[in-house]
């Protein structure tokens, strides 16, 4: 059933498990967990139904979810990396979390990223080829409704059968030959930019099609493929939504130990609590963010910082990376762009039109159609500087095309003109974050203090540095000129031409790919440590000091993905589920 209420649950049902957040990770937990129809399920989510939202289901509307009812709506603190400057920090605040607000990217990573968490955790259940099972449960591949220029070799083979559709851009945009012309050129003379057609088949490097979580022409998420279904089929799975986790609480005591298997529940801030509890386990699975808010809030975090504590837990909103990226406009010479879509809402209406009756057109397709992930240049690392990546396969930097201008805070949209973005990202940054509860913040409505760190070491300077000169490396190849097509660097980044200035326009100007991990990273065992080993988890995502509580999502990751970070969300949900089942009989 589906409650809107704390008062209406009914005091005579029992839960063996709690999912706190419908997002991105917690549905696939919830969704897999009431598999066992012995088993009663409740998930709890602080936000809204997903259901008809239209920014949440057209792929193209993507962009415009932020800000409004959808997402939690955060800022950083002043960034000193950004001179000084806060940005926006979107989060679902909607069924499916992040899931239902992202711009709908499939990137898994390299073999190297999940072998890395492999070692640094000490479980081979986390190496790439252990984890080919799980992947398999995730996604269908779904041919795009429009898009009948994908031919058959153009089709990636690392999908399975599993719930989650996942697509090849719908529809054609004038970028897409371009970018793959070029990679193919350029590659002979340096093999950092060469052409993949799947990048998710364990190399994550190379130029090729975003493939993207839409099928149909329409979005799916976490609560299209897994939630939603599971309600709908199922008597023993229930979800609360419109209602926030304001902390857990300890249930019992088993040895020395801590059982945290309450749940504290409120609507408004002041509002009545009401308490729920699990049988089981409770999982978190709050997101990087809500969920290092919510183990701070109970007592489970850095003595240092709360003072009080119920178990001294340094790590919790340690560890917080997120992927920087900067736009760099250009003005072309093409009708064929979509800035007319962004600017006039005429267009946008036929466009929604099409959308709403046949789930075709350019409103079926994301805003990104094509990208590519290098690596940086061996030269790089030459004077002492070290590899933060997880290893060869994986990248450094990101090179994202836009068939249009981007609009920014900092770059409105301009009244006239046709444009290409190419957005560069650093996906290997070595700058380091944090979550902290902010003063007076004694519940969930209240926003954390949010640091991402953005630029605040030289090797993300540097390394966003080398993205711009690979990108400008990439689009002066002919491909672009056919035509006339590319004209000139447009706005800030056209007078950027000393490093200087390239640095001080990267300050000004960059944001992050909103992928924040790392808040409850999961570590390895050591029986001699206080808490039995790294981490705020082991690697069965149990947190540590306590029992009957597990993280599952993005915040347990140990190390940075170098690619968006869905994937791997929904893979560590796939495996949770398993690790939980296993662990308790089912
Ligand atoms: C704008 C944007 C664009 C992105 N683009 C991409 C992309 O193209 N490709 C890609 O791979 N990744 C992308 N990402 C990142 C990706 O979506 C996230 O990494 C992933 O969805 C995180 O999953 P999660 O389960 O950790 O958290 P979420 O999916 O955010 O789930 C957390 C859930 O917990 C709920 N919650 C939080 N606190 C509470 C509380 N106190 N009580 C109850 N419920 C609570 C939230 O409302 C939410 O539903 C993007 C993210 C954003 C925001």
């Amino acid at each position: 059933a589906v409650y809107t209420n704390p008062s209406d649950v009914p005091s005579s049902n029992s839960y063996d498990f709690i999912v706190v957040g419908a997002g991105t990770a917690g549905n696939v937990v919830a969704s897999r967990l009431s598999e066992d129809s012995s088993k009663k399920v409740l998930v709890i989510e602080a936000g809204v139904d997903d259901t008809g939202v239209v920014t949440v289901e057209v792929p193209f509307l993507a962009p415009l979810a932020q800000n409004t009812a959808v997402d939690w709506n955060y800022t950083t603190i002043p960034q000193t990396g950004l001179n000084g400057r806060s940005i926006t920090v979107p989060r679902g605040f909607v069924l499916g979390g992040s899931s239902s607000i992202n711009f709908l990217g499939w990137t898994r990573g390299s073999e190297d990223l999940y072998n890395k968490i492999a070692s640094i955790t000490g479980d081979s259940g986390w190496g790439w080829d252990a984890l080919e099972s799980f992947w398999t449960k995730i996604s269908t591949f779904v041919q795009p409704t429009d898009n009948d220029q994908v031919t058959p070799d153009e089709i990636p083979q690392s999908n399975g059968n599993g719930p989650l559709d996942v697509s090849l851009p719908n529809f054609d945009i004038e970028p897409d030959e371009r970018v793959f012309e070029t990679a193919k050129l350029l590659q002979s003379q340096d093999s950092r930019f060469k052409y993949t057609v799947d990048m998710n088949a364990g190399d994550s490097l190379g130029f090729g099609y975003n493939q993207v979580t839409a099928g149909g022409g329409a979005r799916t998420t976490s609560a299209t493929a897994y939630l939603h279904p599971a309600l709908n089929s199922r008597s023993n799975i229930d979800l609360l939504i419109n209602t926030r986790v304001t902390r857990l609480l300890q249930s019992s005591t088993s040895g020395s130990t801590p059982v945290f298997g309450k749940v504290e529940v409120a609507q408004k801030a002041g509002g009545p609590k009401t308490v729920f509890q699990a049988s089981s386990e409770v999982i978190l699975s709050a997101g990087t963010i809500g969920t290092a808010q919510i183990l701070l809030l109970s007592g489970i975090g850095p003595e240092a910082d709360l003072g009080q504590v119920v178990v001294n837990s340094p790590d919790v909103g340690k560890n917080v990376r997120d992927h920087p990226l900067l736009e760099l406009y250009f003005s072309v010479n093409s009708n064929d762009t979509y800035d007319d879509a962004l600017r006039d809402a005429d267009l946008q209406t036929t466009l929604l039109n099409q959308w709403f009756a046949s789930k075709t057109g350019l409103f079926a397709d994301t805003p990104v159609n094509t990208l590519g992930f290098m690596r940086l240049p061996d030269s790089f690392f030459t004077s002492g500087v070290s590899d933060p990546s997880s290893g060869a396969k994986s990248a450094h930097t990101e090179v994202i095309f836009v068939d249009a201008f981007v609009p920014t805070a900092q770059n409105p949209m301009p009244s006239v003109g046709d444009f290409m973005t190419v957005i560069v990202a650093v996906v290997s940054p070595t700058s380091v974050g944090s979550i902290k509860l902010a003063s007076g913040g004694s519940d969930t409505f209240t926003q954390p203090l949010i640091d991402y760190g953005l630029l605040s070491t030289d090797f993300d300077v540097q390394a966003m540095l080398q993205a711009i000169t690979d990108s400008e490396t990439f689009i002066a190849a002919s491909p672009f000129h056919r035509d006339g097509f590319l004209v000139a660097p447009f706005g800030g980044f056209a007078n950027a031409t000393t490093t200087q200035q390239k640095v001080d326009y990267m300050r000004n100007n960059a944001d992050t790919v909103h992928h924040p991990v790392g808040s409850a990273k999961m570590g390895a065992d050591s029986p001699s440590s206080p808490l039995g080993g790294d981490g705020v988890t082991d690697p069965r995502l149990r947190v540590r000091g306590v029992k009957g509580l597990r993280v599952v999502d993005a915040s347990v990751l140990p190390i940075i993905p170098e690619c968006h970070t869905q994937a791997a969300v929904y893979l560590i949900a796939e495996r949770a589920a398993s690790l939980i089942k296993e662990d308790n009989g089912m």
